[in-house]
């Protein structure tokens, strides 16, 4: 006896009405293309569920996989077997053996779809509960909080038993929202909102600004791997580098030291913008944290924000640190972003950045410099890379490098 399918179930989609087709086609092919290389396995949708036919692959990784797909509510692996009571109580012993969480007390909760079944709902409880308890050590009955409540659904053609509902990723499903530009350094804070970005349906491409020579090819290969990470969710990622040197040097030159900050990122944000609208994206995203730094209090976001009136999405904006390193570590960015490369903002941060910048300064400022040209300059000699997944770092090889 084996888990021959798995079923699926709906968070958010299930609240959508006229439009959940379009909701449910973008996660079926998410969950085709992560199962794709596990031989026999048949994925079917109704409005309400779906269901993945193991047809003999092992349950496990399959569950594994459909963990981390966003629009899942929760999963629960299933075994489907012939209407008799031995058989049935052979398959409650085997699910209680083979669930993913550890069992100490249960419940077996029966539901009688057809009637004309020859036992009743508590002739059958009271089976499978014995037959359960004299086969097993320590195992309790427990009515009210269980470990484990075995559902046994008795219907015409078969029989069913599910019982452990494991978490899903929640979200939508990816793509389902539309496409947005991932502004993303080296840093811990903007892989996470790209992340979360995704797992509200955006379909991501990350931006990256580097400034050669004054930034390395080492912190050029961090943002690859770090892309390579996020590329795990649907299997790659475009990214977008961008060269940097020639504005920052201007800007360096022609912008009063205190205010050179809020220019540079103006610059980053009119470039990826222009980057924007060209893959036909309609959000910027940051990793931006009210507050966190002299960039990221309410008067700079202010001043920065004026260049575009294109959304701009902060998924971090009222998350503390230790919250963005928590998800940093689940998501196995923070390894790779705490890397001591620099960044190009880092090499030419001024000693005392402006916290409360004026938006009438910085323009009256910028008025005196042509950047447009250079714009131009940097998104025509942008680098467009498609990264995979695996592209693994080698963090000692790196800290050699270093030292
Ligand atoms: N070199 C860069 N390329 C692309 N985007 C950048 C770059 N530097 C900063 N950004 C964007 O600006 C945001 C704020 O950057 P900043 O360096 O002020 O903050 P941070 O808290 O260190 O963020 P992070 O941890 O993401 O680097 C980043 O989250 C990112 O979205």
């Amino acid at each position: 006896m084996k888990f021959d399918h798995i079923i699926i179930r709906y968070g958010e989609i299930s609240t959508k009405k006229r439009n959940r087709k379009g909701f449910v086609d973008k996660m079926k092919a998410h969950i085709r293309w992560s199962l794709k290389d596990i031989e026999g396995v048949v994925l079917t949708a109704n409005r309400e569920r779906m269901y993945v036919l193991l047809n003999g692959a092992d349950h496990r990784p399959v569950i594994d996989r459909l963990k981390g797909i966003f629009g899942i509510q929760s999963l629960s692996p299933a075994i489907k077997i012939e209407r008799d009571l031995e058989v049935m109580k052979t398959a409650a012993l085997y699910y209680l053996n083979h669930t993913l969480e550890e069992v100490n007390t249960f419940k077996i909760t029966t539901k009688r779809a057809d009637k004309d079944f020859p036992y009743n709902t508590d002739e059958i409880n009271r089976a499978i509960g014995g037959h359960l308890l004299r086969n097993t050590e320590d195992l309790k009955v427990d009515v009210k909080n269980p470990d484990l409540n075995l559902l046994v659904e008795v219907r015409r053609e078969a029989v069913y038993l599910t019982g452990e509902i494991i978490q899903g990723a929640g979200g939508l499903p990816f793509g389902s929202s539309g496409k947005a530009m991932l502004m993303l350094s080296g840093g811990i804070d903007s892989p996470v909102a790209g992340f979360l970005s995704m797992k509200r349906g955006l379909d991501v491409e990350a931006i990256h600004f580097y400034s050669p020579p004054f930034t390395s090819e080492r912190s050029r290969q961090k943002v690859i791997d770090l892309v390579g990470k996020l590329a795990e969710i649907n299997g790659s990622m475009k990214v977008h580098i961008v060269p940097f040197t020639e504005i920052q040097l201007l800007i360096q030159k022609q912008i009063p030291e205190n205010y050179s900050m809020t220019t540079t990122r103006r610059l980053m944000m009119r470039v990826a913008d222009r980057i924007r609208e060209k893959e036909e994206a309609m959000a910027l995203i940051t990793g931006e944290s009210l507050g966190q730094v002299a960039s990221q209090t309410m008067s700079s976001m202010f001043a920065i924000n004026e260049v575009t009136n294109t959304p701009i999405l902060r998924p971090l904006i009222t998350m503390d640190k230790t919250e963005i390193i928590k998800i940093a570590r689940e998501l196995d960015t923070f390894e790779i972003s705490n890397l001591p490369y620099e960044d190009c903002c880092t090499v030419f941060t001024p000693a005392s950045p402006k916290t409360k910048p004026k938006r009438e300064k910085v323009n009256y400022y910028e008025s005196f410099v042509d950047f447009e040209s250079l714009i131009e300059k940097a998104v025509s000699e942008t680098e467009i890379l498609t990264v995979k997944p695996g592209q693994t770092f080698d963090k000692e090889e790196a800290m050699e490098d270093l030292f």
